[in-house]
This record gives structure tokens, sequence and C-alpha cells, in this order.
């Protein structure tokens, strides 16, 4: 299958980053009821390294997101168009087990949401419900999740402790230690620092460039700066006139911040609005 880069007509800025997409849109409209909070949306995500999905506030980055993994449907009134692949299949195909598709592309939130169980079982807790039962492998999961987590060290003599005693930094890794445990290929992150403070979320920082090389991570982020650091890849979306969201330029991370081609992305980079 073809899985180059889509070039939109209306745009010509827009592309994919190069061969090899992991995630691809093509042609996406999304609702929520008769709004239309997206329009017209293709993009090809490379596989591994970091794409950042930047913009104004509500241009539709957490929509473009939850398309991924099928998050949308968990909202009655969302409805998608087009065609939206992973690994070539079609994300939104009848046969499609959505519980499997969640394990392989991973979701991490914005305010970290630990289970209110212990360190341990919120690691244990998706491998058991995929069937793993054995005390030892569980016990080698957790500890290998929580050292690629980057969070080994701080919680290796706690496991036994509330997820929910741990700083919200620390939150956040277990919360990403707990994607990583069902061995996931795609792992989403919306707004993934914007409840922790400036050491944490450099810490996050951190672990997302380790993961990179392994992991095709999605970002949505506010932070402009955390764009240009972190990611390969940065996709700028805005609002038309009707408030839908439009992807405006997709491109290496360091041609989007040093030399962007559209106008109105190098206003938003610049602070001129948003
Ligand atoms: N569950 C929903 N029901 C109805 N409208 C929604 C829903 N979720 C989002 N929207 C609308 O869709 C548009 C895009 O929202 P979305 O949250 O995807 O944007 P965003 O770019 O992630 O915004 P922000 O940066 O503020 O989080 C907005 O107009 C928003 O009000």
């Amino acid at each position: 299958m073809d899985i180059r880069p889509v070039i939109n007509q209306d745009t010509e800025n827009t592309s994919g980053p190069g061969e090899g997409g992991k995630l691809r849109l093509e042609h996406i409209n999304l609702y929520y009821g008769n709004f239309q909070a997206i329009k017209d949306l293709s993009l090809d995500i490379p596989s591994c390294g970091i794409t950042a999905l930047i913009g104004p506030s509500g241009c539709g980055k957490s929509s473009a997101l939850r398309i991924f993994n099928r998050m949308n449907d968990l909202i009655p009134i969302a409805r998608v168009e087009g065609l939206a692949e992973f690994d070539g299949v079609n994300i939104y195909d009848r046969n499609i087990d959505v519980v499997e598709l969640r394990k392989r592309i991973g979701m991490v939130f914005q305010k970290p949401n630990p289970f209110p169980m212990s360190i341990f079982d919120n690691i244990a807790y998706g491998p058991r419900r995929h069937g793993i039962r054995k005390k030892q492998v569980l016990e080698e999961i957790v500890e290998q999740s929580l050292r690629r987590a980057a969070l080994w060290d701080e919680v290796k003599d706690k496991l036994g402790q509330s997820g929910l005693s741990i700083s919200g930094g620390q939150q956040q890794r277990l919360c990403i230690a707990r994607v990583l445990a069902v061995e996931p290929e795609v792992i989403l992150m919306d707004e993934p620092c914007s409840a922790l403070d400036p050491i944490a979320t450099l810490k996050i920082e951190d672990l997302m460039r380790q993961l990179a090389p392994q992991y095709t991570i999605v970002i949505v982020t506010h932070n402009m700066q955390q764009a240009a650091r972190v990611s390969d890849q940065t996709a700028f979306f805005m609002v038309d006139e009707e408030r839908s969201g439009q992807l405006v330029e997709y491109g290496p991370t360091t041609e989007i911040f040093t030399n962007p081609r559209d106008k109105r992305t190098e206003d938003y980079i610049t602070g001129r609005f948003g």
C-alpha cells in the first residue's frame, strides 16, 4: 500500500514528513453533533520519534489525537468521516478489536490518573487483564516498565504503596509505565505536563526522548517551547471562520520553528496570536 505523505490541496504546506507512516489520516472530518470540529485533515505520522500537535485552544488537537485510539467513540455525539489508518489498517473498520487497538496505542492524559491501588498493581493491571497471571512474570514486567519510565529507583522500595501517594510528576511517570507495561507501539499524550511543575515537566520530557527511538509518540501541547524541545515533527492547527480546526502546516520541528512556510504559523510561534 502506498502510504506516502498526503498533500492537502488547500494549503500547499501540509504534508507528511516521509515514507513509512505509522499513523495516517486522510481527509478526516470530525463532528460533534452538527458542529464540525476538524475539517479535511490529512496527516502522516512516521514510525518512532515524537510528533507534536500545536495550535490555539479549540483547534481540534485533542479531538485529532483521540481518533487514533478511537477515544472519540466514548463521546456519543462524535462522528468521524474519512480514513484513519494504523500500520495500513483502517482504525474504524467494523472488525477492529478496540481493546487490542488501545493496547497497541496507549494514552497518557492531562491529569495523572493512577488507579486507587498499589504502584505494583497499577502496572500489573493491564498485563493481568491480558491474561498474565504468573507472579514472577508480573514482577519482571513491573520492574522493566518502571525502569523504562525512569521511576524504578524512586519507588522500588514502596511498590505496595498506593499509586496516589507519590508526587504528581511521579504519578505521571507511573501512568506512562502503566502504558508501557502492555507493550504498545504508539503512545498518545494529551498535554501530559500541564498539571506538573517545571522540574517534573523536564523529567517527563527527558523520558519522552528516551522512549522516542522505540515508540511512536504523539503529543498535544499548549507549550510551544515543549514542542520545540522534544518533538521531531510538528503539526500546527488553526480554526477557520466557522471555528473548525484545520491543519495549517506540518513538517520537521526545526523548520516549523525556524523557517515556517505559512504566515499563520509564523504569527503563532512568534506569539502574535493565540
Ligand atoms: N465532547 C465534546 N462535545 C462537543 N464539542 C466538543 C467536545 N470536545 C471538544 N469539542 C469542541 O471541539 C472543538 C475542538 O476541541 P478540542 O478539545 O479537540 O481542541 P483543542 O485544540 O485540543 O483545545 P484545547 O487546546 O483547548 O484543549 C472545540 O470547539 C470544542 O469546544
